[in-house]
């Protein structure tokens, strides 16, 4: 945890060590806290949860990351996880940044690491190959009987009549091609712009609906997409449906995506419609969909997650969240967060981020210090924060001020030598003036002491 700000005298300061820039003239101190001593100056801490891939983690320089994989790491500077439920207790104040491994962000409390000024990262389409794969796996569980083949198949042979009894028994697992079919893919990002060519290329005929697709998606489209206006028509015209939007915790009528499968659009399908949900469970309505089948439905649900309601149920097929699980999506998405995390703490670029806005500023000179600044999107902090560094006769080389919704973020790069007869007497002085300004939330002055830097206001007190 960041330790509140000592007075001037009980600082320890660090002087810039890299032996590669000793000739850079940087005398750059840095106020570091006593008790953050554990917290070795030079090295990032990056806290993982989950299994992550070691391809993945292989991409952060040994000499100047510390991975935490097997306990709790009180000082980390980002975390990285998959699935993991990640509690606000979980992020310790040092915490600049966290990145999923993955797409889904709905296991990580965005808004309030947004208002913590914590930008949250995801990989875009790292694992989209392998989720399309399932996906086009579960249309054909859909189809044909396998699941229940296979089944009956393990309980003849545990009675040594598997060969005698197989011909007989087959007629009970016939099922229906996909060629032909019509599939609804709800949600055409990176999984469903893909699952929609690839069932194309097996013959069906895709019907898509999504209002915000990107034009990457749509070029990605089979020529005879049809799109449509609204989840009823995918419903009511579909043989085969797919699920492959975000799931956000609030109600459709408020933005959300819970329930969002309904009631009445359940009730509006083909009776034999098969519904395949690699996204999350919680999109559907259960007690709707349990009720879909026994007033008569003939339809599968094939879905990867779990589900109370419905493990059993003979007309669905649950697997345990495995859309994403092989080894070549996970090094990507592993390889991808890692990069973006490096991106992020030694540079200030946002990229893949959820919460934050697209940030890039090219990369500093030898004689610029680089600061990046979070703070609230409202009128006048930037003009504040500018003022601030003109007290300091600071003189700026470069900046970019980026916003998205109620957060902003800027890089600015100023001169190195230029902090003399100014309001502040050291860049740590500086550090302060402009982390307390009015609607900052925090600070980073990037130097080559890796895991220093970094200041925040928590509750009108200053930390670093
Ligand atoms: N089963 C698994 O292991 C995995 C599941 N997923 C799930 O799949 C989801 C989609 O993943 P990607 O395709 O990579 O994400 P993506 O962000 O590339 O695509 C999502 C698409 O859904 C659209 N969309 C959002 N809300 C919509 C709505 N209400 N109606 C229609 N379209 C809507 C967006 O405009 C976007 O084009 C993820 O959010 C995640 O929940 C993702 C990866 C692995
Ligand atoms: O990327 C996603 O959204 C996923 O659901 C994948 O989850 P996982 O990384 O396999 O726990």
């Amino acid at each position: 945890m960041l330790s509140k700000h000592l007075p001037t005298t009980s600082r320890h300061f660090v002087r810039l060590l890299r032996p590669s820039l000793q000739t850079r003239p940087f005398s750059f101190d840095l106020a570091l806290d006593h008790k953050q001593a554990d917290n070795v100056p030079g090295t990032f801490h990056v806290q993982t949860y989950n299994a992550i891939s070691p391809i993945g983690l292989s991409k952060y320089p040994a000499s100047t990351y510390e991975v935490v994989t097997d306990r709790v790491c009180p000082t980390a500077h980002a975390i990285m996880l998959r699935s993991h439920k990640l509690k606000e207790e979980e992020v310790p104040h040092t915490t600049r940044c966290i990145a999923r491994c993955g797409a889904g962000t709905n296991n990580i409390p965005v808004s309030r690491m947004t208002e913590l000024g914590i930008p949250v990262f995801n990989t875009p389409g790292a694992n989209a190959n392998a989720v399309k794969e399932l996906v086009l796996c579960g249309l054909l569980l859909g189809s044909r009987k396998i699941v229940q083949g296979i089944g009956a198949m393990r309980e003849l042979g545990d009675k040594g009549e598997a060969r005698e009894k197989v011909e007989k028994i087959k007629s009970q697992f016939g099922g229906q091609e996909l060629k032909g079919k019509t599939l609804g893919v709800i949600g055409l990002g990176h999984i469903g712009s893909a699952t929609a060519r690839d069932a194309a290329a097996l013959g069906m005929n895709v019907v898509g609906y999504d209002p915000g697709m990107s034009i990457e998606s749509a070029l990605k489209l089979p020529n005879n997409t049809k799109l449509v206006e609204n989840m009823k028509s995918v419903f009511a015209n579909c043989d085969y449906v797919s699920l492959n939007i975000p799931y956000i915790p609030s109600e459709p009528s408020e933005g959300g995506t819970h329930g969002i499968i309904s009631r009445d659009l359940l009730m509006s399908a083909k009776k034999n419609c098969v519904i395949v949900n690699f996204a999350r469970g919680e999109l559907v309505d259960s007690e709707a969909m349990k009720d879909w089948f026994d007033s008569g439905s003939d339809g599968v649900y094939v879905s990867d997650f779990p589900d109370d309601l419905l493990y059993d149920h003979p007309n669905t097929i649950l697997l345990p969240h495995l859309g994403a699980s092989t080894e070549e999506a996970e090094d990507a998405a592993a390889s991808m967060a890692s990069n973006t995390i490096q991106n992020f703490l030694e540079n200030g670029e946002i990229v893949n981020s959820v919460n934050f806005p697209e940030t890039r500023l090219e990369s500093r000179g030898d004689t610029t210090v680089r600061i990046a600044i979070v703070n609230e999107n409202k009128t006048g902090v930037l003009a504040a924060i500018l003022g601030e560094l003109a007290n300091a006769n600071i003189n700026i080389l470069q900046q970019v001020n980026r916003s998205s919704s109620n957060i902003a973020y800027n890089v600015i790069d100023v001169e190195l030598d230029t902090l003399s007869e100014g309001k502040f007497k050291s860049w740590a002085e500086l550090q302060e003036g402009l982390t307390m300004v009015d609607g900052v939330i925090s600070s980073r002055f990037m130097n080559d002491v890796y895991g220093t830097g970094y200041a925040k206001k928590i509750e009108g007190n200053y930390y670093v």
